[in-house]
């Protein structure tokens, strides 16, 4: 499969200060990669590089095959979609107006406007000024500005931070639409349940070096502690081991009717995140 992104060495410096550090990977053509990490680790640094806004200091990135410098040509940019947090939309106008605007830049008829207010929910305060909206619908409105052309490959940068939960329910829904319709989306988060949710493959990030890249069912599982916890019928919880022993254990339980349910003790992203850092998620 042709990739999307491709990332090598990637290192970005500070004055003395290493914001990322021999930053490596791959995003296939049509994944939904997510690159999560908690406050400081590096991620907008990654995706200022990646969408030509940052110079890496050391290091190469290329999105469709070319480098990423690519993205400063205007007719490039039409492939590529941005979420970051400089909205670049005028307070003076309206939602309607502002996204009008880019209906124009892309080559797009208007009619665009009503989907993209449909995918972040905002199809009833179109005609409000941008410099009246609150934070998750200014977010709502950038990330509208980001899918209106339909890109080959968006880049969102936490793309829910702001948004209460039913709109992000709403725009993961959106999001995994985009995807099915072939856009591929490089993400950062730090909330490890959307990862988990959206991607089809994550990397932790920690102090600026990825720590484990793979799909998040494969992390799960080569993190399960090989546990079950059984509820038994007096509610009492026991945690029996996936060996013979445990086979032996849970035989007699049964055999006893004395087991209600059976979970198996499966880590979470996040478990797995502070396991490997040793750091706590914030
Ligand atoms: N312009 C800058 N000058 C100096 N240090 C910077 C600059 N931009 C970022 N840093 C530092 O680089 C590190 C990584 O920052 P970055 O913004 O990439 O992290 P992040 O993972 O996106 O964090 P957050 O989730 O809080 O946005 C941090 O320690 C930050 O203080």
């Amino acid at each position: 499969m042709e990739n999307a992104i491709e990332v090598k060495g990637l290192a970005k410096y500070y004055s003395n200060f290493k914001a990322i550090e021999d930053v490596q990977f791959e995003v296939k053509k049509g994944e939904i990669f997510g690159f999560l990490g908690p406050s400081g680790s590096g991620k907008t640094t990654t995706i200022k590089i990646l969408t030509g806004q940052l110079n890496a200091t050391e290091g190469e990135a290329f999105v469709f095959g070319e480098n990423v410098s690519v993205l400063k040509n205007p007719a490039a940019r039409k492939r590529f979609g941005v979420l970051t947090d400089n909205s670049g939309l005028y307070g003076r106008l309206s939602i309607i107006e502002n996204l009008q605007l880019y209906c124009k830049l892309y080559d797009l008829p208007n009619s665009k406007v009503g989907e993209a207010l449909d995918f972040v929910n905002l199809k009833e305060a179109g005609k409000k000024k941008i410099s009246t909206l609150s934070k998750g619908m200014m977010q709502r409105v950038n990330l509208a500005r980001a899918i209106l052309h339909e890109p080959e490959l968006l880049f969102l940068d936490e793309p829910t931070s702001a948004l209460d939960p039913v709109n992000t329910l709403h725009i993961y829904n959106g999001l995994r639409a985009l995807n099915n319709r072939g856009t591929t989306i490089f993400l950062t988060t730090h909330d490890m349940q959307e990862a988990d949710i959206l991607c089809n493959r994550v990397a932790f990030l920690h102090k600026g070096k990825i720590q484990l890249l793979d799909k998040p069912g494969e992390l799960k599982k080569q993190f399960a502690d090989g546990t079950v916890t059984v509820e038994l019928s007096n509610n009492e919880k026991v945690v029996i081991r996936k060996d013979s022993e445990g086979a032996e254990e849970m035989f007699q339980l049964m055999k006893e009717n004395r087991v209600q349910t059976v979970h198996s003790n499966e880590p979470t992203l996040g478990d797995i995140f502070v396991k490997v850092t040793g750091g706590e998620l914030v």
